[in-house]
């Protein structure tokens, strides 16, 4: 069963990893889907194929997420191609790993920029568009278990994603009476280019797995489906919610 058919998505950041899994799983559920990406013509090339080989439209579309401007750009153009939005995903994301006392001022305000302040900007945008569309839409913030747990060289990243579950939580409330659900996803582990280096060291590699219940890290595909599921009509009572998709990391103290 196909469970977006007729539905506009767009997905912010989906040149690679999770962003890229998503919109070639809503295609796959019947949706023609926009795309943003920061520099990555190859990535943002073979999502478009992705889309396509699942028999729908896609449209790639560049900006920095930092810049107010490439929100209303990007659903305008969106807009323009497909005639609406129902459905956008913020996925576009950074996680420089730094130690605290030393963070340079730049990698702190740049990471608040992309993640907390693009997300913003583009969950606007879309809002602003399903409102004038008037009947109602999804928005989907990709946060992460890191709105729930800390991690030490991540004191610049956990506040974004928590920040962005707390944005989904009050425009839940702003948008409820234009019936627009507002959920945020959080993501475990997943093995992407953003811990690519990080997870080079196999000692960690190796105690991240041994977190997990279902016993391995997570891969992009593994957030398509929950991510479908919030935008399809199947959560038409779910808004402010919080989906965490993590093996059971969370959950395992010992
Ligand atoms: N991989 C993981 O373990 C987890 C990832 N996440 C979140 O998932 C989201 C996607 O990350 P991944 O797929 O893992 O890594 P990724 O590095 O493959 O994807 C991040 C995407 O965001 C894009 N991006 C970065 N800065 C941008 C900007 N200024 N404007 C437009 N696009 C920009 C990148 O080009 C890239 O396509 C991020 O928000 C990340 O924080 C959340 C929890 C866990
Ligand atoms: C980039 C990290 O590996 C990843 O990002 C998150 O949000 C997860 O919690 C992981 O720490």
């Amino acid at each position: 069963m196909k469970l977006l058919e007729g539905k506009t998505v767009v997905v912010t950041g989906a040149s690679t990893g999770i962003g890229r899994a998503i919109a070639i799983g809503a295609a796959q559920h019947g949706a023609d889907v926009a795309i943003n990406f920061a520099r990555d013509t190859d990535g943002a090339a073979q999502c478009i194929a992705g889309i396509e080989a699942a028999g729908q439209r896609g449209l790639a579309i560049q900006g920095d997420v930092a810049d107010p401007a490439t929100a209303t750009d990007f659903i305008a153009q969106a807009v323009q191609a497909f005639g609406k939005v129902d459905v956008m995903v913020s996925n576009a994301g950074i996680c420089p790993f730094h130690s605290f006392l030393d963070m340079p001022v730049e990698t702190f305000e740049r990471t608040m920029r992309v993640n907390l302040h693009g997300g913003y900007y583009m969950c606007q945008a879309a809002a602003r568009q399903m409102v004038d569309q008037g009947h109602g839409g999804s928005i989907i913030a990709v946060s992460s278990i890191s709105a729930l747990v800390g991690g030490e060289f991540q004191t610049h990243y956990t506040p974004t994603k928590a920040g962005l579950h707390s944005l989904m939580q009050s425009a839940a409330i702003a948008l409820g009476r234009h019936n627009i659900r507002c959920n945020s996803l959080l993501p475990g582990t997943i093995l992407t280019e953003i811990n690519k280096d990080d997870l080079a060291d196999e000692g960690k590699r190796t105690y991240m797995e041994g977190r997990v219940p279902l016993g391995r890290l997570g891969v992009p595909e593994d957030m398509a489906g929950p991510a479908v599921f919030l935008a399809s009509d199947l959560a038409r009572y779910v808004t402010g919610a919080a989906l965490l998709v993590d093996g059971g990391a969370f959950v395992n103290l010992q």
